[in-house]
C-alpha cells in the first residue's frame, strides 16, 4: 500500500532531523514542504507569529484544534515552561498516528497530549476528563468551519478566563469570515489581525489573535 504524504513527512523528519530536537523537527518539515511536497502545517512565516503570541500567553495549559502533522504541537510545546502542557485534538487517525510519531520524536512527549476525536466532543470533556480548570492559549487550526461554533463551546463549557488567548490561523485563505466577525462583534473579545501570507506560498493569509475578556 503506497505511503500518504503524511508518511513521507514523517519519515523526511526521521532521516533529517535530529532525534529529541523540536527546532531540528520544525526545521525539517518545511524544508520538506516547501521542497518536495506542499501540506497545511503553519509554516516558519505564520509560525513566527504562533512564537510571539506563545511566549505572550506564556501559558500553563494549551489548546490546539487541528494537529494534522503535528507541526504547530511541535512548535508550541518547544516554549513552555516547565510543568506546562498541550492538549492538541485530531479526529483522523491516519494524521494523529504520524503527529504522535513526529512528537515523540521531537522529545516533546511529556508537554504534549494527543487527544484523537472530533473538538466538539472532546471540548466539552476538558474540565472531568482531562482536568483543565481553564485555557490561557488556544490555537485554532481545524476546518474552518468550526472555528465559530468551537469558540462559541469554550465560552459555553466556561473554559475561557479574562486574558485567555485564541489565535486562528487562515482567516484570509481559505479564509474564516463567519468567526471574525462572530469575535470582532463580540464585546467578550478584544482582537488584532496578524496579516501574513499562505504558508510555503506568495499568497496572502493572516491569523486573528483574539483575548477573551471575560
Ligand atoms: C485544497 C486546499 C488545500 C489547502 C488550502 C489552504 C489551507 C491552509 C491551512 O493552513 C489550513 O489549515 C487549511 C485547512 O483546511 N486546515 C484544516 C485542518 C484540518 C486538520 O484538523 C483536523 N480536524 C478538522 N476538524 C476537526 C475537528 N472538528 N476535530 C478534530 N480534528 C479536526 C483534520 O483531520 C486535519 O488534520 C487549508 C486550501 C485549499
Ligand atoms: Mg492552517
Amino acid at each position: 500500500m503506497n505511503q500518504s504524504k503524511e508518511q513521507r513527512i514523517l519519515n523526511f523528519v526521521l532521516q533529517n532531523a535530529v532525534r529529541g530536537d523540536p527546532c531540528s523537527v520544525v526545521d525539517a518539515i518545511d524544508k520538506y514542504c516547501s521542497q518536495k511536497e506542499w501540506a497545511m502545517n503553519v509554516g516558519d512565516e505564520k509560525g513566527k507569529i504562533l512564537d510571539k503570541t506563545v511566549e505572550e500567553a506564556n501559558p500553563s495549559v494549551a489548546l490546539e484544534l487541528g494537529t494534522y502533522c503535528g507541526y504547530s504541537a511541535v512548535r508550541i510545546s518547544r516554549l513552555l515552561k516547565a510543568g506546562a502542557r498541550l492538549l492538541t485534538v485530531e479526529f483522523n487517525p491516519e494524521f494523529a498516528a504520524v503527529a504522535k510519531q513526529m512528537i515523540e520524536f521531537a522529545g516533546v512527549q511529556d508537554k504534549v497530549k494527543l487527544l484523537q476525536g472530533p473538538s466538539e466532543e472532546i471540548i466539552p470533556q476538558l474540565k472531568k476528563k482531562y482536568e483543565v480548570d481553564t485555557l490561557d492559549f488556544v490555537f485554532l487550526d481545524h476546518w474552518k468551519d468550526r472555528y465559530t461554533p468551537d469558540t462559541k463551546l469554550l465560552q459555553e463549557c466556561n473554559l475561557l478566563r479574562k486574558g485567555s488567548i485564541l489565535l486562528a490561523d487562515n482567516v484570509i485563505f481559505p479564509g474564516a469570515p463567519d468567526f471574525l466577525n462572530y469575535v470582532r462583534k463580540s464585546p467578550h473579545f478584544q482582537c488584532t489581525n496578524y496579516p501574513s501570507h499562505l504558508e510555503y506560498m506568495q499568497v496572502e493569509d493572516a491569523m486573528e489573535k483574539a483575548v477573551f475578556l471575560g
